[in-house]
C-alpha cells in the first residue's frame, strides 16, 4: 500500500470506528481485525502502519469527530507528515479542500473532561490519558517467580511483587513461559488491585464480578491455591473463559458460579455471612482505560454513568450480605471519575455505618476520598479506584 492508500484506509476504519462508538456497537480493536482480515492485501507493515493512524487520531480528536477525514485531518495537525499524503491519488484521499476543518480536538468530550477535573484529573493528568498503555505481565506464583521464569525479552520488574513491564508489542501469547502458564497478560494497576484483597491461603474469597477471570487467577495465586475462591458474574460468556485459563495457571481452586442478574443472591446463599473477602471489580465506564480502548470516550453519555453508579450501589450491598463479621470488602472500578469511585464508596459507608474504611496499604497510588486511587499519570498503570472496609466483629 502506498502512504496515501494507508491514510485512506484508515480513515475509512475511521467512520466505522465512530458509528460503533456511537451506536453501543464493536470496539475498535475488533473493527480494525475485521478490516485486516477482509483485505488480505495489506502486508503486516501496512497493517501497523494503517493501526497506528487510527488510533493516533482517535486520541487526537476530544468529541465524537463528524467522520472519519476530519478526524485524520485533527491528527495531520499535529503529524504535518501526514498533509501532503492527502493527494488525490489513486487509492489515497482526495485533496485536502481549503474550507475544510479537522475535528475538535482534546482528550475527551468537553463534559466528560469537567467531570475528570472536578475528580482531581486536569492539566498533565488528563494529558496522560491520551497515551499508550505498556505492556505488563504477572508471573504467575502458582508456576514460577519473577526470578526462575525464562523470557525471550528484557522485563523490567515493578512495585507489584509478581509484575513486569515488556517492550511494547512483544508476542507474549506465543511464549513457552505463557503457554505453560507461567505469566499472564495483565496490566500492573490491575495487579495492585488484587493485592487490596490481602487473600491469604485457606479463605473464603468471591470475586463478585470475575468476568474472564483476570483477577480471580491472581488471588488463587495469593492463596496458593487452598481455600475456596469463587468467580462469579452474570455474563455466561465472559465467565466461560475463565476455565481454560485456569487450567493452565494451574489454579485449580476456583468455583465459577453464573449469576442471575438482579437475584444475585440466590446463587451465593450458601456464602451468606461467610467469606473472608468479597471482591468487587465492578462494571463501570473504563475511563482509566482510555489508552488501550481510546475510543471508550465517545460511548460514555450521563445515563450511562448513572446507570453504572446504580449497579455499584447495589453490588455493595450484596458483598455486604456476604461477608462474615472480621471479614472484608475490596471495591474496584477502572475508572477515574469520582461518581464510580470514592462517590460509591461514601455512599456504601453512609447507609452502613457498622463498616469501616480500611484503605489498603499499597505499592503505588495516591488516597482519594476514603480509599486509594492509580492514574497513568503519577502511576503508569491503567487508572483505578481502590477501597477496602471492615466488618468488626
Ligand atoms: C470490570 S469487569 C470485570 C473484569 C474481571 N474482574 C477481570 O479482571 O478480568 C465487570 C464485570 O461485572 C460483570 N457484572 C455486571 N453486572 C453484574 C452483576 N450484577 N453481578 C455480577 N457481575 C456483574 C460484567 O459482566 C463484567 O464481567
Amino acid at each position: 500500500m502506498t502512504p496515501s492508500a494507508r491514510v485512506q484506509a484508515a480513515i475509512e476504519i475511521l467512520d466505522r470506528v465512530i458509528a460503533a462508538a456511537t451506536a453501543d456497537g464493536a470496539p475498535a480493536d475488533r473493527i480494525f481485525a475485521d478490516w485486516a482480515r477482509n483485505n488480505r492485501y495489506a502486508g503486516s507493515k501496512d497493517r501497523r502502519a494503517v493501526r497506528e493512524l487510527v488510533y493516533g487520531a482517535i486520541r487526537a480528536c476530544g468529541p465524537v469527530p463528524k467522520t472519519g477525514r476530519t478526524a485524520m485531518l485533527r491528527l495531520a495537525e499535529e503529524d504535518s507528515a501526514l498533509k501532503p499524503l492527502f493527494d488525490g491519488s489513486k487509492y489515497g484521499p482526495p485533496a485536502i479542500g481549503s474550507r475544510e476543518t479537522p475535528a475538535e480536538g482534546g482528550v475527551a468530550p468537553p463534559w466528560i473532561e469537567k467531570q475528570l477535573a472536578a475528580s482531581g484529573i486536569e492539566g498533565e493528568a488528563l494529558a496522560a490519558m491520551r497515551g499508550r498503555a505498556p505492556l505488563d505481565i504477572r508471573v504467575n506464583a502458582l508456576k514460577a517467580s519473577r526470578e526462575t521464569c525464562v523470557l525471550p525479552e528484557q522485563a523490567e520488574h515493578l512495585a507489584a511483587p509478581c509484575a513486569m513491564r515488556l517492550p511494547t508489542g512483544s508476542h507474549v501469547d506465543q511464549w513457552l513461559a505463557y503457554r505453560e502458564g507461567q505469566i499472564e497478560v495483565q496490566d500492573h494497576g490491575s495487579q495492585i488491585a488484587c493485592l487490596a484483597a490481602e487473600a491469604k491461603p485457606g479463605e473464603t474469597v468471591i470475586d463478585l464480578c470475575a468476568g474472564a477471570g483476570g483477577k480471580t487467577l491472581a488471588l488463587a495465586a495469593a492463596m496458593e491455591n487452598q481455600g475456596v475462591l469463587v468467580a462469579s458474574d452474570t455474563d455466561r460468556g465472559r465467565l466461560s473463559k475463565l476455565a481454560p485459563r485456569a487450567e493452565r495457571a494451574g489454579a485449580g481452586v476456583i468455583r465459577s458460579i453464573l449469576l442471575d442478574p438482579g437475584k444475585e443472591l440466590e446463587a451465593l446463599e450458601e456464602f451468606s455471612g461467610a467469606a473472608d473477602c468479597v471482591f468487587i471489580d465492578a462494571p463501570c465506564s473504563g475511563t482509566g482505560t482510555w489508552r488501550r480502548k481510546p475510543e471508550a470516550k465517545w460511548r460514555l453519555s450521563d445515563s450511562r454513568l448513572t446507570r453504572f453508579a446504580d449497579i455499584q450501589d447495589r453490588l455493595f450491598d450484596i458483598a455486604a450480605h456476604l461477608v462474615k463479621p472480621g471479614g472484608r470488602l475490596v471495591f474496584v472500578t477502572c475508572s477515574l471519575l469520582d461518581a464510580e469511585g470514592a462517590d460509591r464508596f461514601a455512599s456504601f459507608l453512609l447507609r452502613n455505618p457498622d463498616w469501616v474504611a480500611d484503605p489498603p496499604d499499597l505499592p503505588l497510588g495516591s488516597a482519594r476520598g476514603q480509599g486509594m486511587r492509580l492514574t497513568p499519570y503519577q502511576d503508569d498503570t491503567d487508572g483505578f479506584f481502590i477501597a477496602r472496609a471492615q466488618l468488626p466483629c
